[in-house]
């Protein structure tokens, strides 16, 4: 088992953040954890990688406690840019990481390079801009390459081309086998990494695969809109237009098939129908919508 949680229970003084968090996780994947601000994200991950005691519970990754410290070659957290050391360079920071884990040094240009920080490698950190740091947080959890990594709000800071890097970085990981639990609020980018997502909502965790969960949704793609629009009009068939030529279509009271004889029965040629997967976003509009962040 790569990752086995049970009944994780956190609490700040009385505040009980962490309400009894079950995560089984049997084959390598990218999951995502995706909750609002204060819903407990963070004190999960830090829980996880031990930097936080828990209260109740039982946590095991790769087949140990969470406690061994022999985990520390396998497993790696990107937190915050607060853990960097504003005094130190880059390169201090990766060199010291394969000191600490008997990495062969050769492995820092390999990881500057995929990473993209040649040009600041060498400049004390405090220089660094939000972006950077990131780069060097992704650089230092990769260089062991690590079989589980965790990631608490990786994007934070990156420029469109550096998130895109940091995409295919982590895709790559997941395909040789790594496992990665990422947090973040770019419901976009979390779209492109993963179908499976943790929602995090009152201390308690919903895990769904977006794949499982399609909207009743379809777009149509018609060679006559102007006529399509007329006919379904007159019917007084529900529908939105996408795009031209493609038309939004929700099942309701009307069905799918209804939808099609309409097109059909006025010789409207139908192109393609496509369904609508529900993605991160939507459906965390679906489970917060109206819920004040803490
Ligand atoms: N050191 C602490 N002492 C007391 N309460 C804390 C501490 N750290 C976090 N909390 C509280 O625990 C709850 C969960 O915080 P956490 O940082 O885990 O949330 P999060 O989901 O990571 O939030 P964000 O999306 O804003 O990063 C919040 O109510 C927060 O105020």
């Amino acid at each position: 088992m790569i990752v086995n949680v049970e009944n994780l229970k956190k609490r700040y003084k009385k505040q009980l953040v962490l309400k009894g968090i079950n995560i089984k996780i049997e084959s390598p994947q990218i999951i995502a954890l995706v909750g609002p601000n204060g819903s407990g994200k963070t004190t999960l991950l830090n829980c996880m990688t031990n930097l936080l005691t828990v209260n109740e519970g039982s946590i095991e990754l790769l087949g140990k406690s969470h406690k061994d410290s022999s985990l520390f070659y396998d497993v790696s957290y990107l937190q915050d840019n607060r853990i960097l050391y504003g005094d130190l360079t880059g390169y201090d920071h990766l060199k010291f990481i394969c000191q600490a884990q008997h990495i062969d040094q050769s492995k820092i240009k390999e990881v500057v390079e995929r990473v993209g920080m040649g040009s600041y490698l060498k400049k004390r950190v405090r220089n660094y801009s939000l972006g950077m740091k990131q780069h060097l947080l992704l650089a230092m959890v990769i260089i062991n390459e690590p079989k589980l990594l965790l990631m608490d709000e990786p994007l934070n800071g990156l420029d469109p081309t550096s998130a895109i890097n940091m995409r295919n970085i982590l895709l790559e990981l997941a395909e040789i086998g790594t496992t990665i639990i990422v947090s973040s609020h770019n419901l976009d980018e979390i779209d492109r990494l993963t179908n499976t997502i943790y929602f995090m909502k009152d201390g308690a965790l919903l895990k769904e695969s977006l794949t499982d969960l399609h909207l009743n949704q379809y777009e149509v793609s018609v060679s006559n809109t102007d006529k399509a629009v007329e006919v379904l009009n007159a019917k007084g068939i529900p529908y939105s237009l996408a795009e031209k030529g493609v038309l939004r279509f929700e099942e309701s009271d009307v069905s799918l098939q209804q939808f099609i004889d309409c097109l059909n029965e006025n010789q409207i040629e139908i192109i393609s129908i496509e369904n609508q997967k529900v993605g991160a976003e939507k459906r965390y509009r679906e489970l917060f919508e109206g819920e004040a962040s803490v």
